[in-house]
């Protein structure tokens, strides 16, 4: 599937800065020339020179009139290019946030970020870096080649013949240009990705394993730039040599014209100068095979995504809730995951105010039974319900907004301890955070305390309850906990579910643990093995 670049935006807003774009490269054209003959007019008969103020004024206006074309296409060009990548981020936002989590199952960080980065910097400048150069070049050859065309077609042909080959040489590289921009794209990517892996797992000294991929990939990065740096070289000789093949060629056929009285001495300066700069406008020409390839290369990596079906959508029409606690059901449920059947025929009731634990051995589904519920991802076979509804008819906000969910890994937001309260409880008084940390021991914990990238800041018990308080603090219906103790020692674990006992009061909790103290907590007991859920006798004691 491919798009027009610049989808978002459109190209209209470029319209302008383009048409302002040529303009400038146009009236730099005509300023060389006009200066020629005004120089060359001056030189010859210097008592004239008052009689030439025309060609002054016009000279000046050019000069300043091109700074300020020029200026203005470059505001009003990166504006187009900003609004474009606002609205290509609001879009790329939009599709990223579809798949959430599973996006990183997918593509590594180092991926993802370049999403936003390069290659959104590759697309929202392709009018810029693309079409303005070409519409710029063909404007000042057009003006260039028709004028001299017009005095003497050899002049015209002079000028035009260097420059539409010079302007050849960059169509002629363009698969090797294009081939060097996706490869620094592709290692750029890696190498941003590697980065993050050895930063996340340079406390254990797995860095190390990470170094030499990462010289690897500086070296190949290196490689391609210096490829690029070879190839512009290259250009650029050529282009020079066609200019001086170009020099040579004008000024013998305006010396043979002026010799032989078909063109005035001072209109030689003129030409001359006209067909330099014309060359000068050729100059952006090289790059453009380069940023072609980088926003097609761009746009090709965001079709794939759209392509791509998230493990969960949202239903187009979706199915009201009725307001209040609703009963939550897992109807017959199976799961097929990675090629192996997780969940068969699991079903589980959970009214209103039910209190349910389900313990298993390690990798047995639990974590999966609660993503089943928040619709991380859904069954292959049955049905999870909300008051009667598949939860696949209901919109995720609406469903997310009745759950809240504390994660085994308990991942916290970059930002500090009340922010990361708030995502639960936006309007929550400082005084009910700071109560229901003291509750939960974290008494020395300051509200401001700024917690890092996941959390990495706080000890893994930290992090956990502030990841609790966060889901205790949402007013949901329904509470899915998995492992809510985990990195306590006894004491902090008996004061936390103390807690728990209290702010569970009236809603329905679903919690997963491999730990024994927890399951005080429960009236029901199950345990997933083997795919089934199985009932366990329970002894429910009151939460001291
Ligand atoms: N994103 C994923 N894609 C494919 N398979 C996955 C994914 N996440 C987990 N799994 C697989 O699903 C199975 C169940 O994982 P789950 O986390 O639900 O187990 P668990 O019972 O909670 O384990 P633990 O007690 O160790 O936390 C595992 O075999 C795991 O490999």
């Amino acid at each position: 599937m491919t798009r027009p670049m610049n989808r978002a935006g459109g190209w209209r807003p470029f319209v302008l800065p383009t048409l302002l774009g040529v303009a400038a490269t146009l009236a730099g054209v005509t300023l060389a020339g006009a200066s020629g003959r005004l120089i060359a007019r001056a030189a010859l008969r210097p008592e004239v020179f008052l009689s030439l103020t025309l060609l002054v004024t016009l000279v000046r206006g050019l000069g300043v009139g091109r700074a300020g074309l020029r200026y203005a296409e470059r505001l009003t060009g990166h504006a187009a290019a900003l609004r474009a990548g606002e609205a290509e981020r609001a879009a790329l936002f939009d599709r990223v946030s579809r798949f959430g989590r599973d996006l990183l199952a997918r593509e590594r960080g180092g991926d993802l970020l370049a999403r936003s980065g390069a290659d959104l910097d590759a697309r929202q400048f392709a009018a810029l870096r693309v079409t303005l150069p070409l519409l710029g070049f063909a404007g000042a050859a057009l003006l260039a080649g028709g004028w001299l065309l017009s005095l003497d077609a050899r002049l015209g042909l002079s000028v035009l013949g260097p420059l539409l080959l010079a302007a050849a040489l960059p169509w002629l590289a363009r698969a090797r240009a294009a081939e060097l921009a996706r490869e620094e794209a592709r290692l750029a990517r890696e190498h941003g990705a590697a980065l993050l892996d050895a930063l996340s797992a340079s406390a254990d000294g797995a860095a190390q394993l990470w170094a030499p991929r990462l010289d690897a990939l500086n070296g190949q990065l290196r490689r391609v730039t210096q490829a690029q740096g070879h190839l512009q070289t290259g250009l650029t000789l050529g282009r020079e040599a066609l200019f001086a093949l170009c020099f040579t060629l004008v000024l013998t056929r305006g010396l043979t014209l002026v010799e032989a009285g078909a063109l005035g001495g001072a209109w030689l300066a003129a030409v001359v100068l006209l067909a330099a700069s014309s060359f000068d406008a050729l100059t952006p020409l090289a790059l453009v095979p380069g940023a072609h390839a980088a926003a097609q290369a761009a746009q090709e990596r965001d079709a794939e995504l759209s392509d791509v079906q998230p493990a969960v959508t949202d239903p187009d029409h979706p199915s009201p809730l009725p307001p209040g606690p609703l009963p939550l059901t897992l109807d017959g449920v199976g799961l097929t995951r990675g090629g192996r059947d997780l969940l068969r025929g699991v079903t589980l009731p959970l009214p209103p105010g039910a209190r349910v634990a389900v313990t298993g051995p390690s990798g047995a589904g639990k974590s999966t039974l609660l993503g089943l519920i928040s619709r991380d991802l859904d069954p292959t076979v049955g049905q999870v319900t909300l008051g009667g509804t598949d939860l696949r008819t209901l919109a995720l906000a609406d469903l997310r907004a009745r759950l809240s969910l504390h994660e085994q890994d308990a991942p916290l937001l970059d930002g500090t301890v009340a922010e990361n309260l708030r995502l639960g409880a936006p309007h929550a008084p400082p005084e009910r955070l700071r109560a229901l940390l003291d509750d939960l021991g974290l008494a020395d914990l300051p509200l401001d305390t700024w917690v890092g990238e996941g959390g990495t800041r706080l000890s893994g018990g930290q992090r956990a309850r502030v990841s609790l308080a966060r889901a205790l603090l949402k007013r949901s219906d329904v509470l899915l906990l998995d492992e809510p103790t985990a990195h306590l020692d006894p004491d902090t674990e008996a004061r936390v579910l103390r807690v728990l006992g209290r702010e569970c009061a009236g809603r329905t909790l679903l919690l997963v643990t491999h730990r024994p103290a927890p399951l005080i907590l429960a009236d029901q007991v199950y345990r997933l093995q083997d795919g089934h859920l199985h009932s366990l006798p329970t002894t429910r004691k009151k939460v001291i």
